[in-house]
């Protein structure tokens, strides 16, 4: 039923919410924390206000591109899994041909915003964040490796890269750190909702790591990238690029965030895959948040 209302058979008329939820916006919304935060670090000047609106108009209108072109090629596995179940174009409240000329206008409208505003090198590796995820991640990656959110996860870490090339028109080793951090956060954030989504993920055929190795070896190898995460978080102190209050916070949220993964190792508390995931969303903003402060604390001193 799912699949013949996803090929066309509108179940009802679609609302502004049905294409909003196409383009992920909770998620979309922390990338472009992200992305402002690049933005403000790149610079001890101000960031002109048309690159700060515009620039992260762009981003976001192309990171929601993406998203609504995964709901299409994933439309047949997002109506296996009761997390996706009630999608807009599994349920077929929009039409797979509409979703993608919605993320075409998005792309293009994202695009031009960010040719006009900020600058060809932004415009690129937009682009290439944007292919990254709908195309290789999405349309490749996630049915063909367990690795497939290690290598995908570089598109989803970029926006702090773009917003930063979108002030300075170049990239630099700042910037690369922040997307290393998302990086090795990813799948710690990811494989902790993999372990707790395991048997959805089994039963449509897509080789998450619990699927494939076992519930023992992701925690472990949780355990593992958590402890990169912290490691890579301290960089920005050491590289003398923030300066103690961001040592602190990033000490403190990311001793907790191994707190969580030693738990889901042990197996010592109820829910602890789920409650490792919604800390692992709390932590990035609130090292992110963290990052801004320290910075203006900076200039001040
Ligand atoms: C390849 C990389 C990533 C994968 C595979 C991934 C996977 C997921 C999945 C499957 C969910 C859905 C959870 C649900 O609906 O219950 C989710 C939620 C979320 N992700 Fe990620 N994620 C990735 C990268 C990121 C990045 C880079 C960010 C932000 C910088 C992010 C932020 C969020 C947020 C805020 C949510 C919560 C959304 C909500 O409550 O609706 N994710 N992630
Ligand atoms: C231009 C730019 C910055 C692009 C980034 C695009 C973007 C929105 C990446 C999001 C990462 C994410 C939520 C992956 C989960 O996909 P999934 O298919 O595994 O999860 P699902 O089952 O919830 O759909």
């Amino acid at each position: 039923m799912a699949t013949l209302l996803s090929q066309g058979h509108t179940q009802a008329r679609a609302s502004w919410r049905d294409y909003l939820e196409l383009t992920k916006p909770k998620v979309v919304v922390l990338m472009l924390i992200t992305s402002l935060v690049g933005m403000f670090l790149a610079t001890r000047a101000g960031v002109p206000w048309t690159v700060l609106l515009f620039g992260n108009l762009g981003i976001g209108l192309c990171a929601g591109a993406a998203a609504a072109v995964n709901h299409v090629v994933d439309r047949r596995i997002d109506s296996i899994m009761a997390r996706t179940l009630k999608r807009p174009v599994v349920n077929g409240r929009v039409s797979p041909v509409a979703a993608l000329s919605f993320a075409f206008v998005l792309a293009v409208l994202g695009q031009a915003l960010l040719l006009a505003f900020t600058n060809e090198l932004t415009a690129w590796l937009t682009l290439a964040s944007l292919v990254g995820y709908a195309v290789l991640y999405t349309g490749f990656l996630k049915r063909a490796t367990p690795q497939n959110i290690v290598i995908g996860g570089l598109a989803g870490a970029a926006p702090p890269l773009l917003g930063w090339v979108a002030v300075t028109g170049h990239m630099s080793a700042e910037p690369l750190l922040l997307v290393l951090i998302i990086f090795a956060w990813t799948p710690p954030h990811f494989w902790a909702l993999a372990i707790h989504r395991k048997e959805e993920y089994a039963k449509a055929d897509i080789p998450m790591l619990p699927v494939t190795h076992g519930e023992h070896y992701t925690k472990v190898h949780i355990l593992l990238y958590t402890l990169v995460m912290f490691a890579v978080s301290l960089l920005p102190y050491v590289i003398h690029m923030s300066g103690v209050l961001y040592l602190a916070c990033a000490v403190a949220l990311g001793a907790r965030f191994l707190q969580w993964a030693w738990v889901l190792y042990r197996d010592s508390k109820p829910h602890a895959a789920i409650k490792t995931f919604k800390y692992s969303i709390a932590y990035l903003f609130l090292l992110f948040i963290a990052l801004l402060v320290d910075h203006y604390l900076m200039l001040n001193l």
